[in-house]
């Protein structure tokens, strides 16, 4: 069913229009064209001269556009003399007057590629032009060019010198202004993929929660299956404390549920086992010896089956079942290791059939409300059911909390799209999922998540092993390296470490290699890569349309965005869409800007608004300029939009171009 929408638009440029012999496209042309692409209605054009409108290819793309959609759009071309440094777009939304809305993707198509010439397309929206129907393989433009000096910090973490020499050129700005310069004066400033760092015995102290902040952490995870909750409120309060004394840096907290997992008990001291061993799991509690340990789950010896596949400590270790008793399960050990206490057990290919949120979680999600926690990662979620179940009880608590689901059940596959759509995002749990599905399923996986995620507008961490050798090794392998510059290149909002900051022996290099590599990836990234749906999640919300636009429009004058945002709904919107430069986002509101650190791209800023929202602006961008985040003269797109207006009707939308 084609999609009817009465709106009017009203156009206008105000703008210092200069006119291209070389072909090229200035601002005007592309407002122009962002706006009368998609809207197709009435437009008026105000140029001081009316040369450029007449230019061929602003011809062109003004007559395509029109024709090609809107049969009963009309034009009118206005010659004025201005020369304001601002150009404005304000598209007015109102029901007197019924137009069709072209968003049909064969229109599109249409006008893409009927676009010349095609410098201007690649330039606008070239991922759409590439764009295959399922992403099931990298699709992503790397160009091998080297990144800004500037932007390039040392990929060795045994460098600590120049790390340290960089930190202290950053450091410097502080000396700029007056106002608390935390976030941007590290080294995190221009890194959009976000880090997530567990929190464990190695990084549970006031020392060590301020060092990884400003090593670049930008959401807390605690595990849930370790420690209590007066440890994990230790944790909680001590990222409080930083929150408030740090202005301009906020790191959000992530509770991580344990969720129906089964483990091996507790045991002395670690037990060797090595292959073709005779080695049993008991559902009896308490036992830990040479050649039999607990499992924490009654149901065991009911879930598994003789010839099933176990495999401990997310495939470390793997035995084969032999037999069966009453309370026993016998295997023959394939794969020898260590065992140690409490190691995750899982049977190749099946989930075991307890409730995704069990007792235990209960508690800790009620503990997560008292202490308004911003995001759970659910474990172990086999449908959207226990996601609407969740949602509901926060509702019903007032509790403003984001559901992270995490895929790591071979149960979830099948449901995958619509366990993603109840969520407000997806980590990819690849330690568990690796172990209920074969390890080669997993980079595909990812992939597939990652993209169904970014087609849905919902974030997407990556998660486990990813510098798993830096728990014992100063340095990664080239390998996990590799790892996180693929997991940035594929788009995902965050990438996480587990034990490497939890119990490793060097967090703060983990996660200054994981900012290095983030960066120095991201550098190499030429363009915005747009999922090629993502238009139909919102389609028919004003504000989907004018994140798409700002994205376009920042992404070809090479502006960072700034938004204004209560909720987080807008800046979240545009960070789906990846403009190429830094969201700015605006909030007064700490429990957003705590929120906004997980989302690719987005600076969240605290600032108090003010009633005046021209006043507010220039606070915000002296604010950037003073904190080095923009220079004078340089240009920022600024928009306006959103479930909540601020300053606007709600029917009137914005996106202004301003020079700083
Ligand atoms: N709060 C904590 N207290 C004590 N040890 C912890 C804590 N959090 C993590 N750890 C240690 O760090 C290790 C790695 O953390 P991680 O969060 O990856 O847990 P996991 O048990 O390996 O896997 P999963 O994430 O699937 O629960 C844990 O196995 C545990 O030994
Ligand atoms: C993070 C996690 O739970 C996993 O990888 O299994």
């Amino acid at each position: 069913m084609s999609v009817y929408k009465e709106y009017s638009l009203l156009m206008y440029i105000f703008c210092n229009n200069t006119h291209h012999d070389d072909g090229q496209f200035d601002r005007n042309e592309v407002v122009l064209y962002v706006f009368c692409r998609v809207l197709g209605s009435p437009t008026l054009y105000l140029s001081h001269d009316l040369t450029s409108v007449q230019h061929n290819s602003t011809f062109f793309i003004f007559f395509s556009t029109l024709l090609s959609f809107v049969p009963s759009a009309y034009c009118i071309f206005l010659s004025l003399s201005l020369s304001a440094k601002m150009s404005q777009v304000v598209a007015t939304r109102s029901f007197h007057s019924s137009l069709t809305r072209p968003t049909s993707g064969s229109a599109h198509h249409r006008l893409l590629t009927s676009l010349k010439p095609p410098t201007f397309a690649s330039k606008v929206c070239p991922q759409q032009r590439n764009a295959p129907s399922k992403v099931r393989y990298p699709s992503c433009r790397v160009n091998a060019r080297k990144s800004a000096p500037a932007e390039v910090v040392p990929v060795s973490p045994e460098d600590d010198s120049k790390i340290e020499e960089e930190l202290q050129q950053l450091r410097g700005m502080q000396l700029l202004g007056d106002t608390a310069v935390g976030m941007w004066s590290k080294p995190t400033f221009r890194r959009k993929t976000k880090i997530v760092c567990t929190i464990g015995p190695s990084t549970n102290t006031r020392e060590m929660i301020w060092k990884l902040a400003e090593a670049g952490m930008n959401v807390a995870r605690m595990n849930m299956s370790h420690g209590d909750h007066a440890s994990h409120q230790k944790v909680i309060d001590l990222v409080k404390e930083y929150n408030a004394q740090s202005k301009d840096n906020a790191i959000a907290i992530m509770l991580d549920t344990k969720g129906p997992e089964v483990r091996s008990g507790d045991l002395p001291q670690p037990i060797v086992l090595t292959p073709g061993q005779e080695f049993t799991f008991t559902i009896r509690r308490g036992v830990g010896t040479a050649d039999c340990v607990s499992v924490n789950y009654d149901d065991f010896v009911n879930d598994v089956e003789v010839g099933d596949m176990l495999l401990v400590d997310g495939g470390m270790m793997s035995l084969v079942v032999k037999s069966k008793t009453g309370d026993s399960v016998k295997c023959e050990v394939v794969d020898g290791g260590e065992l140690k206490s409490r190691r995750h057990l899982n049977v190749r290919g099946k989930s075991a059939t307890l409730p995704s949120i069990t007792e235990k979680d209960w508690d800790d999600i009620k503990f997560g409300v008292d202490n308004k926690v911003d995001f759970y990662a659910v474990s172990f979620v086999k449908d959207a059911q226990v996601v609407h179940e969740l949602k509901n009880y926060l509702k019903s608590c007032d509790a403003d909390i984001h559901v992270i689901v995490k895929i790591e059940s071979a149960d979830s596959i099948p449901n995958l799209h619509s366990i993603i759509t109840a969520s407000d995002g997806a980590m990819v749990a690849r330690g568990d999922l690796g172990a209920e599905l074969p390890i080669e399923e997993v980079p595909l996986l990812q992939e597939e998540i990652i993209s169904i995620c970014r087609s849905m507008g919902k974030a997407v961490i990556v998660a486990t092993n990813m510098l798993e050798s830096m728990i014992v090794h100063p340095t990664p392998t080239r390998a996990e390296v590799s790892d996180i510059a693929i997991a940035v290149r594929e788009g995902s909002d965050a990438i996480m470490l587990s034990g490497e900051t939890a119990h490793g022996k060097f967090p703060l290099k983990a996660v200054k290699v994981m900012h290095t590599v983030a960066l120095r990836t991201e550098a190499t990234i030429t363009d915005g890569r747009l999922p090629p749906n993502i238009g139909n999640v919102f389609k028919n919300h004003m504000s989907e349309m004018f994140a798409y636009h700002a994205t376009m429009m920042s992404n070809t004058l090479g502006t960072s965005t700034v938004v204004f945002t209560r909720s987080g709904f807008m800046a979240i919107l545009l960070s789906h869409y990846r403009p190429s430069g830094t969201i700015f986002a605006f909030t007064d509101q700490k429990r957003t800007q705590q929120r906004l650190a997980l989302y690719q791209g987005v600076c969240p800023i605290y600032m108090e608004f003010s009633k005046d929202a021209e006043e507010t602006f220039t606070r915000a961008l002296d604010l950037l300029q003073k904190l080095g985040m923009v220079k004078a003269g340089e240009e920022v797109a600024l928009v306006q939009s959103g479930k909540q207006p601020i300053w606007r009707f709600q029917s009137t939308h914005n996106i202004q171009v301003r020079t700083v």
